[in-house]
């Protein structure tokens, strides 16, 4: 069916229309944290709370250095900025002490899951890019989510 300037895949099952479901989303990979001095949060969570966390990353492509905090059932992402682009530092503009930034959630094949999603919301890159697990990521904007930032990570298998 032509539709929008753009072709929707439309199954016809008896008599009624359906478009094809959605790729599948699996578990909450990460809950990510902006924090204006990472070493002081890792510290506070590790002293405090008692976590594991990880060593720091450093990945200047994100515009990012961060600390992953193992937890029972997922992980949180401690970002501080890296370098005068990054979209940490414009987050932190607006909340000093530093907040909840984003959410990232597992998909099994990313392409099938932007070809999917793509088409509802905006998709903040055209192809995914390499994360901090050295897996394809892509981000859909935070407006378009209930004001939520929302990353999805390939995990295959
Ligand atoms: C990938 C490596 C690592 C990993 O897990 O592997 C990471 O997760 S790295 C994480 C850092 N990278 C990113 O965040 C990339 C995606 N982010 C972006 O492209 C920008 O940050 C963007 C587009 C979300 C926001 O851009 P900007 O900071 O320039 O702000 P705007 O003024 O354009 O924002 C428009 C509108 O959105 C609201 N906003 C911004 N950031 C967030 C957020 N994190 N959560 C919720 N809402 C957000 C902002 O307040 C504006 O709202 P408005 O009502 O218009 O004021
Ligand atoms: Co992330």
């Amino acid at each position: 069916m032509w539709r929008g300037g753009r072709w929707a895949l439309q199954v016809v099952v008896g008599r009624r229309f359906t478009t094809a479901p959605p790729p599948p989303v699996g578990r909450l990979n990460h809950l990510a944290i902006a924090v204006p001095d990472l070493d002081a949060a890792a510290a506070r969570y590790r002293d405090v709370l008692g976590v594991k966390c990880s060593e720091p990353l450093s990945l200047p492509e994100h515009g990012v250095r961060v600390v992953f905090v193992e937890l029972a059932n997922t992980k949180l992402e401690l970002l501080e900025p890296l370098g005068d682009a990054s979209p940490i530092a414009a987050f932190l503009q607006k909340n000093s002490a530093g907040g909840i930034h984003h959410i990232c959630l597992e998909v099994t094949d990313i392409h099938a899951s932007m070809a999917h999603v793509g088409k509802r919301v905006r998709l903040l890159d055209k192809e995914p890019k390499t994360g901090a697990h050295g897996l394809p990521v892509v981000f859909v904007h935070p407006k378009d989510m209930c004001g939520v930032l929302t990353e999805l990570e390939e995990m295959k298998g």
